[in-house]
């Protein structure tokens, strides 16, 4: 069965206690680390410095998110810090393939990012090259937006892609994930639930996490039944 994966957004934590933040998700399969330069997406967070220490504390891997221009020059600095996971948009890369090479090759996976409008079919071809394909829920950019159903054709087309071609690539979706929208989005093939304020702005964000995985495994445990 495709293992279901929590990975938090820190986008929605409290930026100040960064390291206290991360100990209460612990239990996640990932951190997801929201890089945004204020041109591929009209917001501004941290940069390869910050992310960097984020690494060096966290109890989780990390998996970052570059909402970044110019993908080409700037991701593979990421893979070089020694990150787990690097996820570039296709929008903003000349060249995925030979970018989503460059990460592998640095030891990181490769991860490639689509907008809710891009669509998934011209990228079919390279999904060998990818690790994970991330299938935007929301319009990037910011935490706490209603996931978007329009979203999920894509995924399930997406999801045969894969299956049908037997390639072992991850289905992330990152934005509006909840309790409620986790079944939707795993019933049409994701594996991968990023989630930002479902988990930061509970009580117990170790406890919304579970709760998370609990559901999203149920649903594509049901899904392979
Ligand atoms: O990349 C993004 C936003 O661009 C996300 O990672 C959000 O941070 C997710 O937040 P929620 O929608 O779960 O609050």
């Amino acid at each position: 069965m495709t293992q279901c994966c929590i990975n938090p957004s820190i986008l929605s934590a409290d930026f100040v206690n960064l390291e206290a933040e991360l100990q209460r998700i612990s239990n996640a399969d990932a951190v997801h680390v929201d890089v945004m330069d204020n041109h591929f997406v009209p917001n501004l967070t941290i940069g390869l410095p910050v992310v960097q220490r984020i690494q060096a504390v966290s109890p989780v891997p990390l998996d970052a998110h570059l909402m970044i221009a110019d993908a080409d020059r700037w991701a593979p600095g990421f893979a070089d810090a020694g990150l787990a996971s690097v996820t570039f948009h296709a929008e903003a890369s000349i060249a995925p393939v030979k970018l989503a090479r460059e990460l592998r090759s640095r030891g990181s996976k490769a991860g490639m990012a689509l907008r809710p409008a891009t669509p998934v079919e011209p990228y079919l071809d390279m999904l060998p090259e990818l690790d994970m394909l991330l299938i935007m829920t929301v319009e990037p950019g910011f935490g706490g937006q209603a996931f978007l159903d329009i979203t999920l054709p894509k995924i399930r087309r997406a999801r045969a892609a894969i299956d049908g071609s037997g390639v072992g690539v991850a289905i992330q979706v990152d934005g509006g994930i909840t309790e409620e929208t986790i079944t939707r989005a795993a019933e049409a093939g994701a594996n991968v639930f990023v989630a930002g304020s479902a988990v930061y702005g509970a009580d117990d964000p170790a406890a919304a996490i579970d709760r998370l995985r609990e559901k999203g495994a149920r649903t594509l445990r049901s899904a392979t039944e």
